[in-house]
């Protein structure tokens, strides 16, 4: 039964952003979500990226990082690096619910989690790296413009002890360590990715009941490249190493079965030396093909472990592998050399729809009890693994990406301005900007796109 006055709520300031949103709001449906989904956009989000967005949320609302209300203006005057804390905060607006979850754009729900709504505000788990303080990743709030208003008055005169809205709404709601355990949300609930290397104990312990994952920190599953052939994960350009690979790769699973089909309009822009850009609002899909022929692509043997022991974690590692049964298989286990190589790959096997079950008990179809993981011996936990309402393979892009797309990765958009009358003037004048606007890449990218 729906729920029409309690809303999950995300936050997306971009279109790349808006990426990690409609993962976030496709993982909610596929547990059966029984309340509204509402996503806050900025004035940033591209027209075509609103148009997926509401075909996954109930509700599309822009809100304005510097809104007319004076004392915003006036917060905002006086403290304008609290511009994209501001926004978040905005989710208080939302009287149209009486109770909402917010969840950052960078999170995952594994189950159903409508059990949520049974908190009061302002609930929200432990920060891992500072307990005593919550994570505002994943909240229990009630909107309420009264509560908005004293937050714009306590930001203006205490401001955010880290700059962002995780500080200041730990000043705000300065209690929630202290006063009542039931607005302390179990970490399973907001399990930052980071917990798998620095407590992996605790990981092997509890990790198969975790409900939430939180990519939190500065490398994003959306900054990786993802193989769908192989169902692998690679590193992609961020210094920092990814070590929750297992969690990664879901995140690829669902964009690629749920979200890319989703961007029916992508542009192609260009397709050179195998590699495809397929454009759509301020994101460009890259898709690289390997091995263009389909029968080449089938006869390849099933996918390996290329590189399965490569995690640069300086503690320990997860090596994720698949077991016979469809489920992937996690282990922990103590470092060894890192090889030259800085890719890192995972398996995950095929995903099996899982069997019918009601929105209350997807949790146990799931993460059903396994028996490897009552033996504390083992280094090696079974992690049932299915995503259980796959978008149909026929869709075209899954057909495509079957068929011979070897890499997928997810970049912003690049804006190619017009010239303006002066520079014009100056191009036919022969004094070319050869470090800037006519630099030997933005000549081929326009060439590239007038060629097409
Ligand atoms: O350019 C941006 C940056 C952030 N967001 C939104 O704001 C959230 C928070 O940013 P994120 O990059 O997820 O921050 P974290 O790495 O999670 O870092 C922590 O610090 C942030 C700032 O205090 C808090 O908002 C987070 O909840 C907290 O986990 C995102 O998920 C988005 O919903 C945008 O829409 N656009
Ligand atoms: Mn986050």
């Amino acid at each position: 039964m729906s729920v029409t006055d309690q809303a999950f709520v995300t936050l997306a300031s971009n279109d790349i952003y808006c990426q990690g949103a409609l993962v976030l709001g496709q993982s909610l449906r596929n547990h059966g979500t029984s309340r509204k989904l509402a996503v806050l956009v900025t004035e940033q989000v591209s027209h075509g990226i609103r148009t997926v967005l509401s075909r996954v949320f109930d509700e599309v609302i822009e809100v304005s990082s510097l809104d007319s209300a004076d004392l915003e203006h006036l917060a905002l005057m006086r403290r304008p690096e609290l511009g994209v804390t501001f926004t978040k905060l905005q989710c208080w607006t939302l009287t149209q619910y009486s109770k909402c979850v917010f969840m950052d754009a960078d999170t995952l729900v594994l189950c159903n989690v409508d059990e949520l709504f049974d908190r009061d505000e302002l609930s929200a788990a432990p920060d891992s790296g500072w307990p005593d303080c919550f994570n505002s990743g994943v909240f229990v709030f009630r909107p309420s413009m009264e509560t908005y208003a004293h937050l714009l008055q306590f930001a203006v005169e205490h401001g955010s002890f880290d700059g962002g809205d995780q500080g200041l709404l730990n000043g705000f709601f300065s209690d929630w360590a202290t006063t009542d355990i039931s607005k302390h949300l179990p970490f399973i609930y907001n399990l930052s990715i980071s917990s798998l290397y620095t407590y992996s104990p605790a990981f092997r312990q509890f990790g198969t009941d975790s409900k939430v994952v939180h990519f939190l920190g500065s490398s994003k599953p959306w900054h990786c490249k993802y193989n769908p052939q192989t169902r692998t994960v690679t590193e992609g350009g961020s210094p920092s190493g990814h070590q929750h690979l297992i969690f990664t790769t879901l995140w690829w699973e669902i964009y690629t079965s749920s979200v890319l089909p989703l961007l029916t309009g992508l542009e192609e822009i260009a397709d050179t030396e195998g590699q495809e850009k397929h454009r759509f609002g301020g994101v460009e899909v890259v898709m690289k093909r390997k091995n263009p022929s389909p029968a080449n692509v089938q006869s390849q043997p099933p996918a390996q472990h290329a590189n399965p022991d490569c995690l640069d974690n300086p503690t320990n590692k997860i090596q994720s592998t698949s077991s016979e049964a469809g489920n992937l298989e996690v282990s922990v286990c103590e470092p060894e050399p890192v090889p030259p190589s800085s890719a890192t790959y995972v398996d995950i096997p095929a995903s099996e729809p899982a069997p019918p079950s009601s929105p209350q008990s997807d949790c146990e179809a799931i993460f059903s009890p396994d028996s490897s993981l009552s033996e504390p011996a083992s280094d090696t936990q079974t992690w049932p693994y299915s995503n259980p309402d796959p978008v149909p393979q026929k869709s075209l892009e899954l057909g495509i990406l079957a068929a011979s797309v070897t890499e997928l990765s997810i970049q912003a958009a690049e804006e190619i301005e017009p010239r303006t009358e002066e520079e014009r003037r100056k191009w036919e004048e022969g004094q070319m900007d050869y470090m800037g606007k006519d630099a030997f890449e933005n000549i081929k990218k326009r060439l590239d796109r007038f060629l097409q």
